[in-house]
């Protein structure tokens, strides 16, 4: 996963991913505009084994981490120097997480997912939804739907770590660890959503598996 070398910028060509514009709009007899990314909206899911009583999380490299952890003055050069700004720092600890960008259920796309990055072959039924947000108000907005879903070791049924170039770690962390890593001073290396999750999770279901 840290292996990275390479790593350059260009301008945006039309991408599948994230759309840019700018709306305009007349609002209280004003006219403004707003620049915005349009992208997928997405699925998150917290994934907890009740058989060991850890939380599942998925590690991976995020290009947008490890480009905030460029000093502005060395995103201008041709290359980036992988020496002075190694894959650690976009590194990014987060639930299991997908973007719709199929025609299917957003619970069919969490199972998908929790398959596909944990391993995990889960019922429809065990994924129970939490609630959906809006992320990235600021120029995105998409809508993310969350879901809980507890698991047992027998339903580990493959390896995860994500479908076709994608390289995902599983990590897993006990109660104390979820803890210690949202009362961290920070930088946290997760988004919001995940920190969201973490504490929902410590508020409503964490003391039934404390010992
Ligand atoms: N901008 C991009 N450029 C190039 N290739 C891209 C790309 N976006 C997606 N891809 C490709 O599509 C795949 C999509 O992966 P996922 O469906 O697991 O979404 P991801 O977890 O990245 O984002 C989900 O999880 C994160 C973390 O919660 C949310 O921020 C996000 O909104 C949600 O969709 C990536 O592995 C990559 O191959
Ligand atoms: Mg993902």
């Amino acid at each position: 996963m840290e292996d990275l070398k390479d790593v350059y910028l260009t301008p945006l060509p039309e991408s599948q991913y994230v759309k840019p514009f700018r709306l305009h709009y007349t609002q209280n007899g004003k006219q403004k505009n707003w620049d915005l990314l349009e992208v997928h909206d997405s699925v998150a899911v917290i994934v907890f084994n009740v058989t060991r009583k850890v939380m599942i999380f998925v590690k991976q490299f995020r290009p947008a981490i490890y480009y905030n952890n460029v000093h502005p003055k060395d995103r201008q050069s041709d290359q980036i120097d992988t020496n002075k700004y190694p894959a650690s720092l976009g590194i990014a600890l987060e639930m299991c997480a997908g973007i719709i960008d199929k025609n299917k259920s957003v619970e069919e796309i969490a199972q998908e997912e929790v398959l596909e990055e944990c391993g995990y072959n889960v019922p429809l039924k065990k994924l129970q939804r939490i609630t959906s947000y809006r992320s990235g108000v600021g120029v995105q907005g998409a809508l993310q739907t969350f879901f809980y879903c507890e698991v047992t070791d027998e339903m580990k049924t493959e390896q995860g770590g994500g479908v076709d170039d994608e390289i995902i770690e599983v990590v897993e962390k006990t109660i104390p660890e979820i803890e210690a890593l949202v009362t961290s001073p920070g930088p946290i290396s997760s988004p919001p959503s995940c920190l969201f999750a973490l504490m929902w999770f410590l508020h409503y279901k964490a003391d039934q598996f404390r010992k």
